[in-house]
């Protein structure tokens, strides 16, 4: 799998109005290039953002008819409100792209600080440029608590981000909250099976599971994603879209989650990592010479025909040697 990073400069960097600075990818220390598996890409120095324009990033991989294509980016932030910019520039791109190519937007949500990270979308320009009404909002894992708990990750994302923008109620997704966790995991497969029916949710021809167009996931301090936690056995489920966990580490422990066979079937995936307490799982996911034998959930990510953005700051990639 071509694995290509941007080794973003910080957005500081990238904003600056001095002409005379070098452009972003010089600016990357050449140790880096050494250290991650990557190919190093970047936006121009007078951008706002640091993401690479689509167009770059489709000639760092290129793909003839019928062949499929596999994308992995880097990018590192200064400040988390330039994190949330860009996040929210290239959701609402994103979000274009696919309603005017398939008329629906699929969008998968975790929980945890990953919502926060997505309040500009609820702010202008965003607010009012995106085509709400086509977007379907779904969870690639859900605590088996009321929606009105404090621990519901529904909860979190309408207080945070669904409240604040109009997207149709009938098009958000929460889990049947009156039912057992296996309950509701088999009920959450069964209405996606039926959105798949009905042309709502895309289906990977390669994978021959649900693609969605993007998921907005976060990864916790032990490497885990969605509610796939290092050593438990649901990291290997190969077969259901939805399964469950009745003994999560990280509390609730009751949840349902998508598989990894769903979540590598994605079209893109964002992977918002912030913070010093993420810095050793970045750290191993990130690193060249993994023991490919001990794998943490964050680096089974590994999308069949897609595109996977880290957005990071530099507490989360400071134990990557050559930043
Ligand atoms: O329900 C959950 O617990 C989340 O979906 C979980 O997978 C979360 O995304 C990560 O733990 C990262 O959370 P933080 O970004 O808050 O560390």
């Amino acid at each position: 799998m071509p694995l290509s990073a941007v080794a973003s400069a910080a957005s500081t960097s990238l904003t600056s109005a001095n002409p005379r600075r070098s452009s972003p990818a010089s600016r990357v220390p050449v140790s880096l290039r050494r250290s991650l598996p990557c190919r190093l890409l970047s936006s121009s120095s007078s951008s706002r953002s640091p993401l690479v324009p689509v167009s770059a990033m489709a000639s760092s991989s290129p793909t003839a008819a019928g062949e499929t294509s596999s994308r992995k980016k880097l990018i590192i932030f200064d400040a988390e409100e330039d994190l949330a910019e860009s996040l929210a520039k290239r959701t609402a791109e994103l979000s274009a792209r696919f309603a005017a190519e398939r008329g629906a937007f699929t969008v998968v949500l975790s929980g945890g600080s990953l919502v926060k990270a997505l309040r500009k979308l609820a702010e202008p320009p965003y607010l009012e440029a995106v085509d709400w009404s086509k977007w379907h909002v779904f969870w690639v894992d859900e605590r088996v608590v009321p929606k009105d708990h404090a621990d519901s990750n529904y909860k979190l994302a309408s207080d945070g981000f669904l409240s604040k923008v109009p997207i149709p109620a009938g098009q958000v997704y929460a889990i049947n909250d009156s039912l057992s966790a296996e309950g509701a995991a088999e009920d959450y497969e069964a209405r996606l099976r039926q959105l798949v029916k009905n042309g709502m949710i895309a289906m990977s021809p390669v994978t021959g599971f649900p693609k969605f167009d993007l998921m907005l996931m976060g990864m916790g301090p032990d490497g885990h994603v969605a509610s796939l936690f290092p050593g438990h056995p649901v990291v290997n489920e190969n077969q259901k879209w939805v399964t469950f966990v009745k003994d999560s580490p990280k509390p609730p422990p009751e949840r349902i989650t998508f598989t990894f066979p769903v979540i590598n079937s994605s079209a893109y995936i964002a992977l918002v990592v912030t913070g010093a307490g993420k810095a050793g799982a970045v750290h191993k996911a990130l690193s060249e010479g993994q023991n490919t034998s001990d794998l943490l959930p964050v680096e089974m990510v590994s999308l069949q025909d897609g595109e996977l953005t880290w957005f990071t700051d530099k507490p989360a990639v400071s134990m990557l040697s050559s930043i």
